[in-house]
């Protein structure tokens, strides 16, 4: 049994970030840029007020308060300035305006005293440069504004728009194959028989790939059947970039990834890890004449063990072929509310609810812990990590949770 770090280490190292595409802006939401872009221009592009009032010359209002100067010119957001400041002169001006060339300084018009069309008076002696944007005073030409391996969200989408990248280059996201092996298992439509029971994983781990930035391509389901089962692992590593199944990774007769994997050329550097759940966790490589090599992950099929091995491994794999930059997991110290045990043997997940306060996040963890019951694990945001040779963990003390993405 590989500790669980090394498992990981070793996974990350087998993984790359795939290459460029190029999306339109309005569909790059939650992708992944793939070049640091820099800015084309100075933002603001010229100088402009920040308020509603007055552009003068600071050394005219400097002179004594109140002052009268002559309205030169109305100036709205978006029209270029006309002339040029002279002294003794003011622009009108609105947020956003541009101050022409001579004016340094704005006044609030609550400061002001409009006494006709063509004359303001000066109330109150503003600071220099007050209320004014400089020009690239936001950014300059060709500063770095987004970097490689940002998460593009609302405000860098915006950002993306103001720099008027229509299209932007992000990395393509991984396609992940999802196959459940199992003769027992029943599609969702189907009522199950004695014995039978549907297929959980198929839906729980397609939501996780999405969850990691992939995108799941569901087969289905496959019977523990050799070579019906070989044909479709074969399908799956030359349709996707990576491939999960789930279930026949155990010891049981009927459990043929492992030698599956084999048979196709597979080189396996996981065939057990030291976690529980999800200890038969198997994991190959395939060499791929076109591109990166491909990853399978056999998981295990126990529902709990699927879902917890592929939020250990799979998602930080899935992040950074999908070009995130790490950390890809989040780790919190938080107080257990209630006792926690483990065998001391292999590395114990326990799920449960993770409370984020103020002072100091608290652990609650469900009322109990069976990789083959699914039930409480609904609601569940955190997995909190007992690490091989800890027993126990006492109510109230420290332990550390991994939040679940
Ligand atoms: N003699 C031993 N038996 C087992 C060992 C062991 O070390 N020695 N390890 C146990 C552990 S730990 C795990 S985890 C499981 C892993 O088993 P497999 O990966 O071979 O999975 P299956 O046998 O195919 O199924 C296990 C369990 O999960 C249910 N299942 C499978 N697929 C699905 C699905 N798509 N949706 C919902 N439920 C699924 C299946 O019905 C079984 O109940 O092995 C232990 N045994
Ligand atoms: O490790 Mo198995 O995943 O405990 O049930
Ligand atoms: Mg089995």
């Amino acid at each position: 049994m590989l500790p669980v770090a090394e498992a990981e280490a070793l996974i990350l190292q087998a993984v790359q970030p795939l290459g460029t595409e190029w999306v339109e802006l309005g569909s790059a939401q939650g992708r992944i840029l793939s070049q640091t872009l820099c800015s084309p221009q100075d933002f603001p592009a010229q100088p402009t007020s920040s308020m509603d009032g007055y552009g003068v010359r600071f050394a005219d209002v400097q002179q004594g308060i109140p002052c009268d100067l002559q309205v030169s010119e109305t100036i709205p957001a978006g029209r270029a300035p006309a002339t040029e400041l002279q002294p003794g002169q003011a622009v009108r001006l609105y947020t956003g305006s541009v101050l022409p060339v001579g004016a340094d300084t704005v006044v609030m018009q609550e400061y002001t005293q409009r006494l006709s069309e063509a004359q303001v008076r000066i109330l109150k002696e503003p600071q220099q440069g007050e209320f004014v944007r400089p020009q690239g005073s936001f950014a300059q030409q060709g500063d770095p504004l987004l970097e490689r391996g940002q998460r593009l969200e609302g405000a860098e989408l915006a950002v993306l728009a103001a720099l008027r990248q229509a299209v932007v280059p992000v990395f393509r996201q991984p396609r992940v194959a999802i196959l459940s092996t199992g003769d027992e298992l029943v599609p969702i439509q189907q009522v199950p028989g004695p014995g039978q029971i549907v297929d959980s994983n198929q839906y729980g781990l397609a939501a996780l790939v999405q969850t990691a930035g992939g995108i799941p391509v569901k087969l289905g389901i496959v019977p523990d059947h050799p070579q019906v089962l070989r044909e479709t692992m074969q399908q799956a590593l030359g349709a996707a970039d990576v491939v999960i199944s789930s279930g026949g990774v155990s010891v049981g007769d009927f459990d043929y990834v492992e030698q599956l994997l084999e048979d196709l050329g597979g080189a396996i550097f996981i065939r057990s890890v030291a976690i529980k759940p999800g200890k038969p966790l198997t994991v190959a490589r395939f060499s791929n004449l076109h591109g990166p090599d491909k990853l399978y992950f056999g998981l295990p099929g126990n529902p709990v063990s699927a879902l917890v091995t592929f939020w250990r491994f799979l998602h930080p794999a899935l992040r950074k072929i999908g070009g995130s930059l790490p950390p890809y997991l989040e780790v919190i110290s938080a107080t257990s509310l209630k006792d926690l045990h483990a065998d001391g043997k292999r590395e114990h997940y326990l799920w449960g609810r993770l409370h984020l306060k103020s002072d100091q996040a608290q652990f609650q963890p469900a009322n109990s812990h069976n990789s083959g019951n699914l039930m409480n694990l609904t609601g569940c945001n955190g997995l909190a990590v007992l690490p091989i040779g800890t027993t126990q963990i006492p109510a109230g003390s420290p332990v550390q949770v991994l939040r679940l993405p």
